[in-house]
């Protein structure tokens, strides 16, 4: 499976995600930030849920990381069993981003089940989203073909201000495959730091397509008075 035809080397990927209680919650508006990011210089779209992926594939030709936001947010909820990841690749996405994380999966089913059927019966590359470097090395042993650092930040404790560049740094010494860097990459220094770490391609999500939140951010540095 060559992921690199998918997802070349110095790749921007742009997340098109909005979920509930966020006016862009609806495939067109998504469809609509995968456009502009195209135009902008996106190499991917990240996006969540088959009918914002079927908007996505309807209006671009880029390829497509798709996945299934299903269940409880606290646990493992990133497509979290084979059949979430059905509709995704139906809908037309190229790769299918899954939890990669060591936690026990909701259905009890093994990280590399999931992915071996995947490959299998979907006939698509994957991309484990992980916390730590143990997740990176395992999610890797399973059979996926790029580790994300995506959920980093997200799995105990408080979440930090910026992006992971130390696990992106650890990941990319110790992995043979493309290591993706992903979750609060901001801005412009942050791209090179996470490049000059040895991420192989970047996801920004937040800081180009929700912009609820980059008011509140810009909200909050107005100086109390
Ligand atoms: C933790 C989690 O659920 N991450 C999700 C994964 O698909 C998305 O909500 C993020 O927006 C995406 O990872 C990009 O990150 P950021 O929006 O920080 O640039």
């Amino acid at each position: 499976m060559i992921t690199s035809d998918l997802l070349r080397p110095g790749s921007l990927v742009v997340s098109c995600q909005a979920g509930p209680g966020n006016p862009f919650h609806s495939p067109e508006p998504m469809a609509l930030m995968a456009r502009a990011a195209e135009a902008g210089g996106a190499a991917a779209i990240r996006a969540n849920g088959a009918a914002d992926v079927a908007a996505i594939r309807a209006v671009t030709r880029l390829p497509i990381i798709g996945l299934n936001k299903l269940g409880d947010p606290g646990g493992v909820f990133i497509t979290p069993t084979f059949e979430s990841a059905v509709g995704i690749v139906e809908a037309g996405a190229d790769l299918i981003a899954l939890d990669g994380t060591l936690r026990p999966r909701p259905d009890g089913a093994e990280l590399a089940n999931q992915i071996d059927r995947i490959h299998r019966e979907l006939g698509v590359p994957v991309l484990a989203d992980v916390d730590s470097l143990e997740a990176g090395l395992a999610a890797r042993e399973a059979g996926a073909e790029l580790v994300a650092t995506t959920l980093s930040g997200y799995t105990n404790g408080r979440t930090p201000g910026g992006p992971d560049v130390e696990l992106v740094r650890q990941l990319a010494a110790k992995l043979d495959c493309p290591v993706v860097a992903e979750g609060r990459i901001r801005t412009p220094e942050d791209v090179r730091a996470v490049c000059e770490a040895g991420a192989y391609a970047v996801v920004v999500g937040y800081a180009i397509t929700n912009p609820m939140d980059i008011t509140a951010r810009l909200v909050g540095a107005i100086p109390r008075r």
